[in-house]
């Protein structure tokens, strides 16, 4: 439930308007995720420490928290970042990454989601684990696919009235009242580390520049998925098809953006 004309309105956006997106990342996903946002058009900035963090938020057009490489400076620097954009009415993105794997994640995921996301993203296996531990899911299942997760995912973004972009072979993206299904893409994608981080921040930068955070998330997603199409058959392997996709992203058409979500 997604209108193409809407996708390609958040791909022209963000290159026209190239919006600031703070990304507080792990380690592993810095360099990618901030060459994503850049091949993407949106300007990225890992600002992390809390005594900047909440102050760059004020600048910044959205916000993206993840718990990665989680540690308690950089959770302070986060609960700064999201409370200032809280505050001043900027979307901002979870990406809750093993938040089923130990309870400082589980406890460091809750404390955020106090803070009210406008979308968290996350794979089949996070969304569960955070559904179930709210109330809104059935049980944990670690290597879950998001059909099967498709109305815990539902549930989860009626209960936190937020938008829930859970991302796997079939990406899932719903507010409780609206789904959109966006599929395609290329098996070797999650050979990619951090690409699912990367994805997070692209949907920080879609929220930007289009209010409606259900329609930008699905979006993001789709424009994600066209770029990786478009490197698939050139790439070898994961590496050729991780540059690729960089490549791709910064010269896609809106065609391409249009098709994907069309089928
Ligand atoms: N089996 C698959 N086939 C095609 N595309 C996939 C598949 N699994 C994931 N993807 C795509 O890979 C990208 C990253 O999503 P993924 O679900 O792997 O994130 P993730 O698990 O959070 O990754 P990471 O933690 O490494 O950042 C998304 O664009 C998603 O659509
Ligand atoms: C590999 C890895 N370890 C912690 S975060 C991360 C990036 C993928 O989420
Ligand atoms: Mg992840």
């Amino acid at each position: 439930m997604l209108d193409p004309r809407t996708a390609v309105h958040v791909h022209d956006q963000l290159r026209a308007t190239g919006p600031l997106v703070q990304v507080i990342t792990n380690y592993v996903s810095m360099d990618i995720a901030a060459n994503l946002l850049n091949a993407a058009g949106a300007s990225p900035a890992m600002v992390h420490d809390a005594r900047e963090a909440g102050e760059f938020a004020g600048i910044a057009q959205a916000v993206v928290a993840n718990i990665g490489t989680l540690s308690p400076p950089w959770v302070e620097g986060m609960l700064a970042a999201v409370e200032a954009a809280g505050a001043a009415g900027k979307p901002w993105v979870l990406d809750p990454v093993a938040v089923g794997a130990t309870a400082y994640r589980r406890e460091t995921a809750a404390a955020l989601i106090e803070r009210r996301p406008t979308v968290i993203r996350g794979n089949a296996s996070e969304i569960l684990s955070i559904a179930t531990s709210t109330g809104a899911g059935r049980g944990v299942d670690a290597d879950a696919d998001t059909a099967d997760v498709r109305t815990d995912a539902e549930s989860l973004a009626s209960k936190l009235e937020t938008v829930v972009a859970m991302t796997g072979a079939v990406d899932i993206v719903t507010d409780g009242t609206r789904t959109a299904e966006i599929r395609g893409g290329d098996a070797r994608a999650p050979m990619i580390t951090a690409l699912g981080c990367s994805a997070s921040a692209l949907v920080g930068a879609a929220c930007a520049v289009h209010d409606d955070a259900f329609e930008a998330s699905a979006s993001a997603l789709a424009i994600l998925t066209a770029a990786i199409e478009q490197a698939a058959p050139h790439a070898e392997g994961p590496g050729s098809l991780r540059w690729r996709l960089l490549d791709a992203l910064s010269t896609l058409s809106s065609d391409a953006v249009a098709e994907v979500v069309a089928r």
